[in-house]
């Protein structure tokens, strides 16, 4: 049997990788797994051994040891009988990324990374504007999103870089509006 199929999408905070993600889904199949979303889920059950843990980590934009990220990748991955999935928001640092290739990795395919790539300012100001129109998140204001953008700047930066060099990467100008984002992404994603 061929192995699953995935595609890691990257990008700072509110680049739009859950807006694509979304579009993918509807138009092309995949089946979206949002690293942040898993991770918010297993924040939110009261019997989660790791809920204060990774409140604190989305709190201070850090990123949560990748042992929890990963096996909730991995469950999810088993749940779903499908065979393409958008990973969105991993790997997010080295850390990530060995946990990744020493768990996961050789039991799919890597096609691709799409990097949606948006300036720090264009990225801070959609966050902002999500948490003012009343998004709930924790990690939506000043103090939280500076932090998630030395993270990204600072760790999750050099894993696009690494891919880059493995000819992988799959760049988009996410700073244009959503509907042209999107006909880009379709492009990269209509002959796979
Ligand atoms: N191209 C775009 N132009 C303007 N606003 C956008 C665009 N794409 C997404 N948005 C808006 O910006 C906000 C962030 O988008 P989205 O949640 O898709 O980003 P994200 O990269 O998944 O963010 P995060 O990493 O913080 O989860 C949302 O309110 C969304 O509606
Ligand atoms: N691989 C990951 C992904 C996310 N996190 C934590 O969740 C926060 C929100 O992530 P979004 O993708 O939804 O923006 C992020 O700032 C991290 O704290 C993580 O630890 N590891």
């Amino acid at each position: 049997m061929s192995k699953p199929q995935v595609v890691f999408v990257l990008g700072g905070p509110g680049a739009g990788k859950g807006t694509q993600c979304s579009n993918i889904v509807s138009k092309f199949g995949f089946v979206h797994l949002s690293a942040g979303d898993l991770l918010r889920a297993e924040r939110s059950k009261p019997d989660s051994m790791f809920g204060e843990l990774i409140d604190s980590h989305i709190k201070n934009g850090t990123i949560v040891p990748v042992e929890i990220t990963c096996k909730l990748i991995q469950n999810a991955m088993e749940a779903s009988a499908a065979s393409r999935f958008l990973i969105d928001g991993f790997p997010r640092n080295k850390d990530n990324m060995i946990g990744w290739d020493t768990t996961i990795g050789d039991q799919v395919d890597l096609l691709f990374v799409l990097f949606l790539e948006c300036s720090e300012n264009v990225c801070i100001e959609r966050c902002m504007k999500r948490g003012a129109a009343g998004s709930g998140r924790a990690d939506d204001n000043l103090e939280s999103l500076k932090k998630r953008i030395v993270t990204f700047v600072n760790d999750s930066m050099p894993i696009i870089e690494y891919f880059k060099e493995k000819n992988l990467v799959k760049r988009v100008e996410a700073e244009k509006n959503a509907e042209d984002v999107w006909s880009d992404i379709i492009e990269l994603f209509k002959n796979i």
